[in-house]
């Protein structure tokens, strides 16, 4: 029989990356001081067994990682430094000692990348499914956040990478025997889906630069996100067609119009969508410190979202991911 506090000890953390760190795990909260210099950046993400994944799509390294990475995804929207996370996790009898272990071992990979300290959580004994749920807290420099509300007609709409992999990897996870061969682009589509990696370094070079962005993280697929903004800032988004080719998935022989359903409605991407202005986009491409692909623009109407293709523009649904549809 597994024991709850031996559980807890086992996964305290030994050491501490953040200085400011006061109290951690083993009080009734943790405590930590913070600068007037800087505002502090909190999201939460769960990830729910049959929901987010299946034991046979994520193995418990993977699960653990991703619902961290998921976190941190939040904070690079924001144009957030990580520095805390907290756990909340909720086990049935069907998870051994040793994957409990596993989806810990999973989050301290991308917590000893990003020096991020895991200062609490909880635990609790759940019937059936396991729910994993990660807070995670940030930084960034006082007025500096960057917010889906800030996008203004004339703006360039970009992308930091490719999307749309993510819902190809889980479709071919779904389709094959995990230990069936894969090309490399299948590989890295399944990579996309298992083992998203968060874009914290161009979050927070945006937020460095102090510019007016406008950004969001693709969680739910383009077109939930960039309704997202659309909606916040109230104006009309344009996302051209013809300038999609370099972001949708590689794999040659699936239909066009399949990966472009991916792309629009798949989600689980984790790159950043945002806007700014010509000048500022145009800037950022000749200083060579990101990567960003320009897929559309921003006009003043109401708040929407059109995919232009040639000259035919059509309304775009906000079909990605939900929840409760
Ligand atoms: N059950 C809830 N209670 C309170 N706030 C919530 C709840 N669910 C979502 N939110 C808030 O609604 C906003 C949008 O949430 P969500 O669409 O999940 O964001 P994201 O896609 O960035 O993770 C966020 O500010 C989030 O904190
Ligand atoms: C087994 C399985 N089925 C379906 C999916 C697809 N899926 C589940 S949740 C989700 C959307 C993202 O999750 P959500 O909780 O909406 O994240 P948030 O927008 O809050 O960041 C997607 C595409 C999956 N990852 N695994
Ligand atoms: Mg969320
Ligand atoms: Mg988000
Ligand atoms: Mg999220």
């Amino acid at each position: 029989m597994r024991d709850e506090f031996s559980f807890i000890k086992s996964i305290t953390p030994t050491n501490r990356f953040q200085q400011q760190l006061t109290i951690g795990i083993g009080d009734d909260a943790a405590v930590y001081k913070t600068s007037a210099a800087t505002e502090q950046v909190v999201c939460v993400d769960a990830m729910v067994e049959g929901i987010h994944f299946r034991r046979d799509t994520l193995s418990p390294f993977q699960i653990g990682r991703k619902a961290l990475a998921i976190n941190i995804s939040d904070l690079a929207a924001m144009g957030a430094n990580p520095m805390y996370y907290l756990v909340t996790i909720a086990v049935s009898e069907s998870w051994s000692e040793h994957e409990l272990q596993d989806i810990y071992a999973g989050m301290n990979e991308l917590a000893e990348l990003y020096k991020m300290d895991l200062i609490g959580g909880d635990t609790v004994s759940s019937k059936d499914q396991l729910v994993l749920s990660v807070t995670a807290i940030g930084n960034v420099r006082e007025g500096h956040a960057l917010k889906r509300s800030s996008a203004k007609p004339g703006d360039v709409l970009f992308v930091t990478g490719p999307i749309g992999k993510s819902a190809a990897g889980l479709e071919l996870l779904q389709q094959k025997e995990k230990d069936n061969s894969f090309t490399d682009v299948e590989r890295s589509c399944i990579r996309a889906h298992q083992e998203p990696e968060p874009q914290i370094s161009s979050g927070t070079y945006l937020a460095s630069l102090g510019k007016r962005i406008a950004l969001n993280d693709v969680s739910d697929g383009l077109s939930s996100e960039a309704m997202e903004l659309a909606e916040a800032s109230n104006v009309q988004i344009v996302v051209d067609q013809e300038k999609l080719h370099p972001i949708l998935p590689d794999l040659q022989d699936v239909d066009h119009s399949q990966k472009l359903h991916w792309l629009l409605n798949g989600g689980e991407d984790f790159q950043l969508i945002g806007t700014t202005s010509e000048e500022t986009f145009a800037q950022l491409q000749k200083s060579g410190s990101i990567t960003l692909f320009d897929i559309g623009f921003v006009r003043a109407g109401n708040a929407s979202v059109i995919m232009k293709s040639a000259n035919v523009e059509t309304l775009l649904a906000k079909g990605g991911y939900n929840h409760f549809s």
